[in-house]
Protein backbone atom coordinates (compact mmCIF):
# COMPACT_ATOMS: atom_id res chain seq x y z
CA UNK A 1 0.00 0.00 0.00
CA UNK A 2 1.16 3.39 -0.61
CA UNK A 3 -1.29 5.48 0.82
CA UNK A 4 -3.88 4.95 3.56
CA UNK A 5 -6.64 8.19 3.09
CA UNK A 6 -8.41 8.61 5.97
CA UNK A 7 -12.05 11.09 4.64
CA UNK A 8 -14.34 12.57 7.02
CA UNK A 9 -17.31 11.70 4.42
CA UNK A 10 -18.64 9.25 1.84
CA UNK A 11 -18.56 11.85 -1.02
CA UNK A 12 -15.30 13.69 0.17
CA UNK A 13 -13.54 9.56 0.22
CA UNK A 14 -15.14 8.94 -3.03
CA UNK A 15 -13.94 12.26 -4.07
CA UNK A 16 -9.94 11.96 -3.26
CA UNK A 17 -10.22 8.02 -4.46
CA UNK A 18 -11.70 8.77 -7.76
CA UNK A 19 -8.22 11.26 -8.22
CA UNK A 20 -6.07 8.60 -7.31
CA UNK A 21 -8.05 6.01 -9.45
CA UNK A 22 -7.50 8.45 -12.06
CA UNK A 23 -3.91 9.19 -11.62
CA UNK A 24 -3.54 5.12 -11.94
CA UNK A 25 -3.53 4.07 -8.61
CA UNK A 26 -5.96 1.36 -7.62
CA UNK A 27 -8.11 2.42 -4.89
CA UNK A 28 -10.40 0.59 -2.71
CA UNK A 29 -13.10 2.69 -0.24
CA UNK A 30 -14.19 1.19 2.86
CA UNK A 31 -17.46 2.44 4.72
CA UNK A 32 -16.22 2.96 8.18
CA UNK A 33 -12.65 1.40 9.67
CA UNK A 34 -12.72 -2.22 7.79
CA UNK A 35 -12.38 -5.50 9.68
CA UNK A 36 -9.46 -6.15 11.02
CA UNK A 37 -9.41 -9.33 8.90
CA UNK A 38 -10.13 -8.02 5.60
CA UNK A 39 -7.54 -8.45 2.96
CA UNK A 40 -6.45 -5.29 0.88
CA UNK A 41 -5.46 -5.77 -2.93
CA UNK A 42 -4.85 -2.16 -4.09
CA UNK A 43 -2.41 0.56 -3.78
CA UNK A 44 -4.31 2.85 -1.37
CA UNK A 45 -7.25 2.72 1.08
CA UNK A 46 -9.59 5.10 1.80
CA UNK A 47 -11.44 5.03 4.89
CA UNK A 48 -14.42 6.76 4.96
CA UNK A 49 -16.01 8.23 8.19
CA UNK A 50 -19.14 10.36 9.24
CA UNK A 51 -16.52 12.57 11.38
CA UNK A 52 -17.25 16.36 9.55
CA UNK A 53 -19.75 17.28 11.76
CA UNK A 54 -20.12 14.88 14.69
CA UNK A 55 -18.46 15.89 18.49
CA UNK A 56 -14.85 16.46 18.23
CA UNK A 57 -14.39 13.54 20.45
CA UNK A 58 -15.95 11.14 18.41
CA UNK A 59 -14.25 12.53 15.17
CA UNK A 60 -11.27 11.56 17.13
CA UNK A 61 -12.13 8.33 18.49
CA UNK A 62 -13.01 7.25 14.74
CA UNK A 63 -10.03 8.57 12.93
CA UNK A 64 -7.31 7.10 15.40
CA UNK A 65 -9.20 3.70 14.95
CA UNK A 66 -8.73 4.12 11.01
CA UNK A 67 -5.20 5.10 11.68
CA UNK A 68 -4.75 2.12 13.57
CA UNK A 69 -5.92 0.02 10.72
CA UNK A 70 -3.69 1.36 8.55
CA UNK A 71 -0.89 1.36 10.91
CA UNK A 72 -0.88 -2.30 11.05
CA UNK A 73 -0.63 -2.58 7.52
CA UNK A 74 2.01 -0.06 7.41
CA UNK A 75 0.94 2.22 5.36
CA UNK A 76 3.81 4.75 4.99
CA UNK A 77 1.66 7.79 4.19
CA UNK A 78 -1.31 8.87 6.02
CA UNK A 79 -3.72 11.44 4.25
CA UNK A 80 -5.96 13.01 6.45
CA UNK A 81 -9.12 14.25 3.42
CA UNK A 82 -11.47 17.21 4.40
CA UNK A 83 -13.38 18.93 2.10
CA UNK A 84 -11.98 21.96 -0.54
CA UNK A 85 -14.21 23.92 1.37
CA UNK A 86 -12.42 23.10 4.81
CA UNK A 87 -16.32 22.49 6.18
CA UNK A 88 -15.72 23.05 10.03
CA UNK A 89 -16.11 25.01 12.91
CA UNK A 90 -14.38 26.69 15.85
CA UNK A 91 -15.26 23.33 17.69
CA UNK A 92 -13.34 21.28 14.62
CA UNK A 93 -13.33 18.78 13.17
CA UNK A 94 -10.65 19.00 10.98
CA UNK A 95 -8.37 20.45 14.08
CA UNK A 96 -8.75 18.05 16.50
CA UNK A 97 -8.22 15.29 14.46
CA UNK A 98 -5.10 16.57 12.78
CA UNK A 99 -4.02 17.06 16.79
CA UNK A 100 -4.62 13.34 17.19
CA UNK A 101 -3.40 11.71 13.93
CA UNK A 102 0.04 13.91 14.45
CA UNK A 103 0.33 12.51 18.14
CA UNK A 104 -0.77 9.26 17.52
CA UNK A 105 2.16 9.50 14.58
CA UNK A 106 4.53 11.07 17.15
CA UNK A 107 5.36 13.66 14.93
CA UNK A 108 4.76 17.47 15.53
CA UNK A 109 4.23 19.30 12.11
CA UNK A 110 1.83 18.83 8.76
CA UNK A 111 0.64 20.74 5.95
CA UNK A 112 -2.65 21.73 4.67
CA UNK A 113 -4.39 22.47 1.46
CA UNK A 114 -7.91 22.09 0.60
CA UNK A 115 -7.01 23.28 -3.41
CA UNK A 116 -8.86 21.91 -5.69
CA UNK A 117 -7.97 24.12 -9.09
CA UNK A 118 -9.47 21.71 -10.81
CA UNK A 119 -13.49 23.03 -9.17
CA UNK A 120 -12.44 26.13 -8.53
CA UNK A 121 -10.78 25.79 -5.26
CA UNK A 122 -7.97 27.41 -4.67
CA UNK A 123 -5.46 28.79 -2.16
CA UNK A 124 -3.98 32.13 -2.53
CA UNK A 125 -1.69 33.85 0.56
CA UNK A 126 -3.27 31.45 2.95
CA UNK A 127 -6.76 32.23 1.43
CA UNK A 128 -9.07 29.64 0.55
CA UNK A 129 -11.07 30.97 -2.81
CA UNK A 130 -14.13 29.00 -4.44
CA UNK A 131 -14.16 30.32 -7.77
CA UNK A 132 -13.26 34.16 -8.31
CA UNK A 133 -14.63 34.79 -4.34
CA UNK A 134 -13.47 34.36 -0.86
CA UNK A 135 -15.25 31.32 0.73
CA UNK A 136 -16.88 33.31 3.57
CA UNK A 137 -18.63 35.13 0.06
CA UNK A 138 -19.36 31.98 -1.70
CA UNK A 139 -22.55 29.93 -1.76
CA UNK A 140 -21.05 27.95 1.45
CA UNK A 141 -22.05 30.41 4.34
CA UNK A 142 -25.34 29.49 3.70
CA UNK A 143 -24.57 25.38 4.26
CA UNK A 144 -27.03 23.91 6.56
CA UNK A 145 -24.83 22.13 8.49
CA UNK A 146 -21.42 23.94 8.39
CA UNK A 147 -21.73 27.84 7.62
CA UNK A 148 -17.91 29.01 6.11
CA UNK A 149 -18.01 32.94 7.44
CA UNK A 150 -13.97 33.73 7.45
CA UNK A 151 -11.46 32.33 4.62
CA UNK A 152 -8.41 32.27 6.10
CA UNK A 153 -7.26 28.80 6.78
CA UNK A 154 -4.77 29.41 9.44
CA UNK A 155 -7.49 31.90 11.45
CA UNK A 156 -9.56 28.74 10.81
CA UNK A 157 -7.52 26.34 11.91
CA UNK A 158 -5.86 28.01 14.67
CA UNK A 159 -9.43 28.49 16.48
CA UNK A 160 -9.75 24.65 16.28
CA UNK A 161 -6.61 23.22 16.74
CA UNK A 162 -3.01 23.32 19.07
CA UNK A 163 -0.13 25.05 18.22
CA UNK A 164 0.16 27.95 15.96
CA UNK A 165 -0.45 27.68 12.15
CA UNK A 166 1.96 29.43 8.79
CA UNK A 167 1.57 29.96 5.39
CA UNK A 168 4.12 29.13 2.41
CA UNK A 169 2.90 31.38 -0.21
CA UNK A 170 2.67 30.90 -4.06
CA UNK A 171 5.94 32.57 -4.81
CA UNK A 172 7.76 29.77 -2.99
CA UNK A 173 5.48 27.03 -4.52
CA UNK A 174 6.57 28.71 -8.06
CA UNK A 175 10.45 27.87 -7.08
CA UNK A 176 9.73 24.17 -7.01
CA UNK A 177 9.75 21.41 -4.08
CA UNK A 178 12.82 21.86 -3.00
CA UNK A 179 11.96 25.70 -2.46
CA UNK A 180 8.69 24.82 -0.43
CA UNK A 181 10.70 21.77 1.64
CA UNK A 182 12.65 24.48 2.93
CA UNK A 183 10.39 26.48 3.37
CA UNK A 184 8.59 23.89 5.37
CA UNK A 185 11.33 22.84 7.46
CA UNK A 186 11.97 27.13 8.00
CA UNK A 187 8.02 26.99 9.45
CA UNK A 188 8.46 24.22 11.35
CA UNK A 189 11.70 25.49 12.91
CA UNK A 190 9.67 28.86 13.52
CA UNK A 191 7.56 26.70 16.08
CA UNK A 192 4.44 26.43 13.50
CA UNK A 193 2.76 23.05 14.30
CA UNK A 194 1.17 23.53 10.78
CA UNK A 195 1.53 25.05 7.59
CA UNK A 196 -1.40 26.35 4.96
CA UNK A 197 0.09 25.71 1.13
CA UNK A 198 -0.94 28.13 -1.43
CA UNK A 199 -1.81 26.23 -5.42
CA UNK A 200 -3.88 27.78 -7.78
CA UNK A 201 -3.11 24.98 -10.57
CA UNK A 202 -2.57 21.40 -11.06
CA UNK A 203 1.18 22.02 -11.06
CA UNK A 204 1.39 23.88 -7.68
CA UNK A 205 -0.18 20.25 -6.99
CA UNK A 206 2.43 18.65 -8.51
CA UNK A 207 5.35 20.33 -6.98
CA UNK A 208 3.37 20.27 -3.65
CA UNK A 209 3.30 16.19 -4.26
CA UNK A 210 6.37 15.85 -4.59
CA UNK A 211 7.76 18.33 -1.48
CA UNK A 212 5.08 16.64 0.74
CA UNK A 213 5.64 12.47 -0.38
CA UNK A 214 8.30 11.49 2.69
CA UNK A 215 5.73 12.99 5.25
CA UNK A 216 4.26 10.98 7.63
CA UNK A 217 1.28 12.70 7.78
CA UNK A 218 -0.90 14.98 4.87
CA UNK A 219 -3.65 16.79 5.47
CA UNK A 220 -5.64 18.35 1.99
CA UNK A 221 -8.50 17.88 -0.28
CA UNK A 222 -8.45 15.76 -3.22
CA UNK A 223 -6.27 18.00 -5.69
CA UNK A 224 -3.15 17.09 -3.00
CA UNK A 225 -3.77 13.65 -3.27
CA UNK A 226 -3.97 13.63 -6.96
CA UNK A 227 -0.70 15.59 -6.86
CA UNK A 228 0.62 12.66 -4.40
CA UNK A 229 -0.28 10.20 -7.07
CA UNK A 230 1.67 11.80 -9.48
CA UNK A 231 4.76 12.26 -8.13
CA UNK A 232 4.61 8.22 -7.51
CA UNK A 233 3.85 7.52 -11.26
CA UNK A 234 6.63 5.23 -11.62
CA UNK A 235 5.71 3.31 -8.42
CA UNK A 236 2.08 1.84 -9.83
CA UNK A 237 1.64 -1.56 -10.63
CA UNK A 238 -0.42 -1.51 -13.79
CA UNK A 239 -1.47 2.81 -14.08
CA UNK A 240 -3.92 2.33 -17.15
CA UNK A 241 -6.09 -0.52 -15.52
CA UNK A 242 -6.81 1.00 -12.66
CA UNK A 243 -10.33 1.83 -12.73
CA UNK A 244 -11.18 -1.49 -14.21
CA UNK A 245 -13.05 -3.51 -11.24
CA UNK A 246 -15.51 -0.18 -10.43
CA UNK A 247 -16.79 0.32 -13.99
CA UNK A 248 -20.85 -0.03 -13.31
CA UNK A 249 -23.13 -2.68 -13.44
CA UNK A 250 -26.36 -2.91 -14.34
CA UNK A 251 -28.74 -0.28 -15.62
CA UNK A 252 -32.03 0.81 -13.24
CA UNK A 253 -31.10 4.38 -11.79
CA UNK A 254 -32.60 6.71 -9.61
CA UNK A 255 -31.49 9.97 -9.21
CA UNK A 256 -31.34 11.66 -5.09
CA UNK A 257 -30.67 14.91 -4.21
CA UNK A 258 -29.75 15.57 -0.43
CA UNK A 259 -27.95 18.62 -1.28
CA UNK A 260 -29.04 22.43 -1.10
CA UNK A 261 -25.28 23.23 -2.77
CA UNK A 262 -25.55 26.30 -5.30
CA UNK A 263 -24.50 23.51 -7.98
CA UNK A 264 -26.57 20.89 -6.79
CA UNK A 265 -29.80 23.47 -7.08
CA UNK A 266 -28.44 24.42 -10.68
CA UNK A 267 -28.38 20.56 -11.57
CA UNK A 268 -32.01 19.56 -10.12
CA UNK A 269 -33.44 22.65 -11.88
CA UNK A 270 -31.48 21.31 -15.36
CA UNK A 271 -32.54 17.62 -15.01
CA UNK A 272 -36.00 18.98 -13.54
CA UNK A 273 -37.02 20.76 -16.63
CA UNK A 274 -36.59 17.49 -19.02
CA UNK A 275 -37.12 14.59 -16.29
CA UNK A 276 -39.37 13.52 -13.85
CA UNK A 277 -38.49 14.75 -10.52
CA UNK A 278 -40.38 15.15 -7.54
CA UNK A 279 -39.64 17.42 -4.33
CA UNK A 280 -39.88 15.81 -0.80
CA UNK A 281 -42.74 17.08 1.86
CA UNK A 282 -40.31 17.91 4.29
CA UNK A 283 -43.22 17.74 6.97
CA UNK A 284 -43.89 14.02 5.93
CA UNK A 285 -40.44 13.15 6.31
CA UNK A 286 -40.53 14.25 9.97
CA UNK A 287 -44.43 12.92 10.48
CA UNK A 288 -45.55 10.52 7.85
CA UNK A 289 -44.34 6.59 8.49
CA UNK A 290 -45.87 6.03 5.24
CA UNK A 291 -44.01 8.80 3.19
CA UNK A 292 -41.73 6.75 2.05
CA UNK A 293 -43.81 4.14 0.21
CA UNK A 294 -45.69 6.86 -1.65
CA UNK A 295 -42.12 8.51 -3.01
CA UNK A 296 -41.39 4.90 -3.68
CA UNK A 297 -44.43 4.14 -5.82
CA UNK A 298 -43.68 6.91 -7.50
CA UNK A 299 -40.05 6.21 -8.54
CA UNK A 300 -41.54 3.01 -9.89
CA UNK A 301 -44.58 4.84 -12.10
CA UNK A 302 -41.65 6.67 -13.38
CA UNK A 303 -39.00 3.76 -14.02
CA UNK A 304 -39.94 3.79 -17.59
CA UNK A 305 -39.32 7.29 -18.25
CA UNK A 306 -36.15 7.95 -20.75
CA UNK A 307 -34.33 9.97 -18.00
CA UNK A 308 -34.18 8.00 -14.81
CA UNK A 309 -36.48 9.54 -11.64
CA UNK A 310 -35.10 12.16 -9.56
CA UNK A 311 -36.50 12.60 -5.71
CA UNK A 312 -35.01 15.73 -4.10
CA UNK A 313 -34.62 17.91 -1.18
CA UNK A 314 -32.99 20.13 -2.73
CA UNK A 315 -33.89 23.89 -2.20
CA UNK A 316 -33.04 27.62 -2.54
CA UNK A 317 -31.47 29.16 0.27
CA UNK A 318 -33.81 31.51 1.48
CA UNK A 319 -36.23 28.15 1.45
CA UNK A 320 -33.65 26.28 3.47
CA UNK A 321 -33.95 29.11 5.82
CA UNK A 322 -37.71 28.88 6.07
CA UNK A 323 -37.29 25.17 6.84
CA UNK A 324 -34.86 25.31 9.14
CA UNK A 325 -36.79 27.82 11.18
CA UNK A 326 -40.16 25.70 11.44
CA UNK A 327 -38.49 22.62 11.78
CA UNK A 328 -35.01 22.69 13.36
CA UNK A 329 -32.04 20.53 12.76
CA UNK A 330 -34.43 17.56 13.50
CA UNK A 331 -35.64 18.07 9.15
CA UNK A 332 -32.06 17.22 8.15
CA UNK A 333 -32.12 14.28 9.75
CA UNK A 334 -35.37 13.24 8.45
CA UNK A 335 -34.35 13.68 5.37
CA UNK A 336 -31.68 11.42 5.13
CA UNK A 337 -34.00 8.84 7.17
CA UNK A 338 -36.30 9.28 3.89
CA UNK A 339 -33.93 9.02 1.62
CA UNK A 340 -32.30 6.16 3.16
CA UNK A 341 -35.66 4.20 3.14
CA UNK A 342 -36.16 4.92 0.08
CA UNK A 343 -32.75 3.48 -1.56
CA UNK A 344 -33.48 0.49 0.07
CA UNK A 345 -36.83 -0.31 -0.99
CA UNK A 346 -36.10 0.56 -4.66
CA UNK A 347 -32.88 -1.98 -4.32
CA UNK A 348 -35.68 -4.54 -3.82
CA UNK A 349 -37.47 -3.41 -6.10
CA UNK A 350 -34.20 -4.42 -8.79
CA UNK A 351 -32.91 -0.71 -8.98
CA UNK A 352 -29.06 -1.49 -9.24
CA UNK A 353 -27.50 2.00 -9.92
CA UNK A 354 -28.31 4.97 -7.36
CA UNK A 355 -26.87 8.36 -8.42
CA UNK A 356 -26.77 10.51 -5.08
CA UNK A 357 -26.38 14.44 -4.54
CA UNK A 358 -24.44 15.11 -1.22
CA UNK A 359 -22.11 13.61 1.09
CA UNK A 360 -24.19 13.14 4.24
CA UNK A 361 -27.16 12.26 1.94
CA UNK A 362 -24.85 9.10 0.02
CA UNK A 363 -23.29 8.05 3.32
CA UNK A 364 -27.32 7.09 4.39
CA UNK A 365 -28.15 5.71 1.44
CA UNK A 366 -24.94 3.57 1.56
CA UNK A 367 -25.47 2.56 4.53
CA UNK A 368 -29.39 1.27 4.01
CA UNK A 369 -28.05 -0.71 1.04
CA UNK A 370 -25.36 -2.58 3.16
CA UNK A 371 -22.37 -1.88 1.44
CA UNK A 372 -19.38 -2.07 3.00
CA UNK A 373 -16.78 -1.46 0.26
CA UNK A 374 -16.52 0.01 -3.05
CA UNK A 375 -14.17 -0.77 -6.22
CA UNK A 376 -13.26 2.66 -7.59
CA UNK A 377 -14.14 3.31 -11.36
CA UNK A 378 -14.20 5.81 -13.88
CA UNK A 379 -14.54 9.60 -13.10
CA UNK A 380 -18.00 11.14 -14.53
CA UNK A 381 -16.87 14.77 -13.40
CA UNK A 382 -13.64 15.67 -11.64
CA UNK A 383 -14.20 14.24 -8.15
CA UNK A 384 -16.50 11.62 -8.88
CA UNK A 385 -16.35 8.53 -10.28
CA UNK A 386 -18.32 5.29 -10.52
CA UNK A 387 -18.37 2.90 -7.80
CA UNK A 388 -18.61 -0.44 -7.88
CA UNK A 389 -19.90 -1.90 -4.55
CA UNK A 390 -17.65 -5.12 -3.15
CA UNK A 391 -19.90 -7.23 -1.63
CA UNK A 392 -23.53 -5.98 -3.60
CA UNK A 393 -24.50 -5.95 -7.02
CA UNK A 394 -24.53 -1.76 -6.57
CA UNK A 395 -23.33 0.91 -8.98
CA UNK A 396 -23.03 4.20 -7.29
CA UNK A 397 -22.63 8.08 -8.31
CA UNK A 398 -22.07 9.92 -5.56
CA UNK A 399 -21.55 13.49 -5.57
CA UNK A 400 -20.41 16.19 -3.39
CA UNK A 401 -22.94 19.19 -3.21
CA UNK A 402 -21.33 21.06 -5.02
CA UNK A 403 -19.28 18.95 -7.31
CA UNK A 404 -20.48 18.03 -11.02
CA UNK A 405 -21.41 20.12 -14.23
CA UNK A 406 -25.12 21.70 -14.78
CA UNK A 407 -25.95 18.28 -16.55
CA UNK A 408 -24.29 15.96 -14.21
CA UNK A 409 -27.30 13.80 -13.56
CA UNK A 410 -27.68 13.46 -17.84
CA UNK A 411 -24.19 12.67 -17.71
CA UNK A 412 -24.72 9.52 -15.73
CA UNK A 413 -26.75 8.17 -17.52
CA UNK A 414 -24.80 8.89 -20.94
CA UNK A 415 -26.37 12.01 -21.60
CA UNK A 416 -23.42 14.25 -21.65
CA UNK A 417 -22.97 17.81 -21.17
N1 LIG B 1 -34.88 21.03 2.29
C1 LIG B 1 -34.10 20.71 3.34
N2 LIG B 1 -34.37 21.13 4.58
C2 LIG B 1 -33.59 20.80 5.63
N3 LIG B 1 -32.49 20.04 5.52
C3 LIG B 1 -32.17 19.61 4.30
C4 LIG B 1 -32.94 19.92 3.16
N4 LIG B 1 -32.39 19.34 2.08
C5 LIG B 1 -31.33 18.70 2.52
N5 LIG B 1 -31.18 18.84 3.86
C6 LIG B 1 -30.15 18.25 4.70
O1 LIG B 1 -28.94 18.99 4.54
C7 LIG B 1 -27.85 18.09 4.67
C8 LIG B 1 -27.03 18.23 3.41
O2 LIG B 1 -25.85 17.53 3.59
P1 LIG B 1 -25.16 16.70 2.44
O3 LIG B 1 -23.83 16.33 2.98
O4 LIG B 1 -26.02 15.60 1.96
O5 LIG B 1 -25.02 17.76 1.27
P2 LIG B 1 -23.86 18.84 1.10
O6 LIG B 1 -23.37 19.25 2.45
O7 LIG B 1 -24.36 19.88 0.18
O8 LIG B 1 -22.78 17.98 0.34
P3 LIG B 1 -21.23 17.76 0.65
O9 LIG B 1 -21.12 17.37 2.11
O10 LIG B 1 -20.93 16.64 -0.25
O11 LIG B 1 -20.59 19.06 0.33
C9 LIG B 1 -28.43 16.67 4.86
O12 LIG B 1 -28.49 16.35 6.23
C10 LIG B 1 -29.84 16.82 4.28
O13 LIG B 1 -30.77 15.89 4.81
O1 LIG C 1 -13.36 18.20 -1.17
C1 LIG C 1 -14.51 18.33 -1.55
O2 LIG C 1 -15.02 19.39 -1.95
C2 LIG C 1 -15.41 17.12 -1.48
O3 LIG C 1 -14.67 15.96 -1.63
C3 LIG C 1 -16.07 17.06 -0.17
O4 LIG C 1 -15.48 16.64 0.79
C4 LIG C 1 -17.45 17.58 -0.10
O5 LIG C 1 -18.21 16.82 0.81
Amino acid sequence: MLIGVIADDFTGATDIAGFLVAEGVRTIQTIGVPPADMAVDAEAVVISLKSRSCPASEAVADSLAALEWLQARDCPLIFQKYCSTFDSTAAGNIGPVADALLDALGADFTVLCPALPVNGRTVHNGELFVGDVPLAESGMRYHPVNPMTDSHLARLMAAQARGSCGVVTGEVVDRGPDAVREALEAQRAAGHRYAVLDARTDAHLDTLGQAVADMPLVTGGSGLGAGLARAWRTRLADPARASDAGAPVGTETVVIAGSCSTMTNCQVAAYAAEAPALAVDVSRCLSDPDYVDVLAAWVLENRAAPWAPLVYATRAPQALDEIQRTFGPAASAAIEATFAALAAKLAAAGFTRFVVAGGETSGAVVQALGVSAFHIGPTIAPGVPWVRAVNKPYAMALKSGNFGQERFFFACQGGGS
